[in-house]
């Protein structure tokens, strides 16, 4: 990995997102929904305190009371607006995150430097995240303990009837999928992308941990929702899907990367997703990308990727299980592929990838399509900025364009470009909270051209 973005074009563009915008949607966040996400990971320790005397013994008792006074000092820190301070762990990337505040106190000028509500939101809240994962695994012997996992296990019981419900809507599916046409093959594919679109409500950082479960069937409801999909880019998908088809030679497979997004519902309706992709011969491959650390309260990682294919295929439900086994199955064969890599977990956005992760631009170079699930992402395809909400998503990209992209993204942060004239103005005067409510949601795809 390279030396973080110095030389972004910074003058051309908005300003970001950030909590000295006093009433915005960062400024509460950081406010009332950060310290409170704090709070729980605070309580989460605490109830697991007889758990670690079991395993470790009193140094485990002594590593969760060090790792409470860490985030008691970070919670501190955040409410009372305290310059962001260099991370003081060796964990691999810690060397990156430091440069990156170095970077951001150039930006300030010498106006008092970085601190939690005077800098970009994207930065401090990621920052937080990073800092809760250094509370833990700088304290063995509990340094491997994720304090979302129960938040993500829950999520995922609480929407068993949703997981059911999809599970054995894609098994009768696949038992006549060959002799689907076009056209019939074309509606499946928009009804499972509205499904992973619609699942992206489901994330437990935007209930500050409270339960966010799919609760029901989301198939009955897709219809009445497509209203509420502010860009509709799917027919450009499929085009593109079918070309990629249609071009196929032997050599060349055609490789689909999702760029994952939360655990729980969301993640199970990615997987029929890619299972469709591969099933219907649209794709050869699907390559997912997790975090590396607990990230954003309900965010994937490789464990609970692993641990969700093992729930379903453990379910005391015949399609359930089925789904589990198969997609086991396709891990083993190779045709599916889970990728984590540092840069998710950084403070960057995405138009600093080229730059600071020339790996992982390259291997994304390779892609025939690359789908951006979920909010955080296109905070991070856009840059978390002001932009005005007509300007060309191409444009908010700023060069980050390795291959197709499409974000599928319900709103729940104040940013979002690519409308047409006058179509933000005409929900803001009935909805005001229509940014941020997660129930606008957007399919929107650019070529990179
Ligand atoms: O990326 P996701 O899971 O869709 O959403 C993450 C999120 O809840 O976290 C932030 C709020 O703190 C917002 O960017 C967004 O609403
Ligand atoms: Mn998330």
């Amino acid at each position: 990995m390279a030396a973080a973005g110095t030389a972004l074009p910074v003058t051309a563009l908005p300003v970001p997102l950030s909590g000295r915008f006093k009433g915005s949607f960062a400024y509460f966040t950081i406010k009332d929904r950060l310290p409170q996400i704090l709070t729980r990971t605070i309580d989460t320790l605490h109830r697991h305190k007889n758990e670690f005397f079991e395993e470790h013994g009193e140094k485990g008792v002594e590593a969760e009371k060090r790792a409470i006074s860490f985030l008691s000092k970070l919670r501190n820190e955040l409410q009372t607006d305290k310059p962001v301070t260099p991370l003081e762990d060796e964990l691999p990337d810690a060397m990156l995150w430091n440069q990156y505040l170095d970077y951001q106190r150039n930006l300030s000028n010498g106006n008092g430097g970085p601190s939690w509500f005077q800098s970009p939101w994207l930065y401090v809240e990621c920052y937080m995240y990073r800092r809760i994962h250094a509370a833990l695994a700088q304290n063995p012997p509990i340094d491997n303990f994720d304090v979302f996992k129960e938040g993500k296990a829950q999520n995922f019981f609480e929407s068993q009837g949703a997981i059911i419900a999809l599970c054995t809507y894609f098994q009768e599916l696949l038992k006549n999928i060959k002799d689907l046409d076009e056209k019939q093959l074309q509606e499946e594919f928009f009804k499972l992308l509205q499904v992973s679109l619609w699942g992206n409500k489901c994330d437990l950082s935007f209930s500050a941990g409270e339960e966010s479960s799919q609760k029901s069937s989301l198939l009955q409801c897709l219809e009445d929702m497509v209203p509420f999909i502010l860009v509709n880019d799917m027919e450009k998908l499929w085009s593109l899907l079918q070309n990629a088809k249609n071009r196929k030679t032997d050599k060349c497979k055609v490789r689909v990367d999702i760029i994952l997004d939360n655990a729980g519902f969301e993640l199970v309706s990615d997987f029929v997703l890619a299972d469709f992709l591969l099933s219907s011969k649209l794709a050869d491959e699907v390559h997912f990308r997790g975090k590396s650390i607990p990230w954003y309260v309900s965010d994937t990682t490789k464990n609970d990727f692993n641990w969700t294919i093992k729930q379903l295929q453990a379910a005391n439900h015949m399609w359930m299980s089925r789904c589990g086994i198969n997609w086991e199955g396709n891990l083993k064969k190779g045709v599916w592929i889970y990728h984590d890599h540092m840069f998710w977990t950084l403070p960057h956005d995405f138009s600093s990838m080229a730059e600071v992760a020339p790996d992982l631009y390259a291997d994304l170079q390779k892609s025939n399509l690359l789908l951006f699930k979920g909010d955080l992402n296109y905070r991070k395809l856009t840059g978390d900025r002001k932009w005005e909400h007509t300007v060309p998503f191409h444009q908010a990209l700023n060069k980050f364009h390795p291959a197709p992209l499409c974000s599928l993204r319900t709103l729940k942060s104040d940013t979002q470009v690519g409308l047409k004239p006058g179509q933000a103005e005409q929900i803001q005067a009935s909805e005001p909270e229509w940014m941020i409510s997660g129930k606008y949601g957007v399919v929107q795809f650019d070529p990179a051209l």
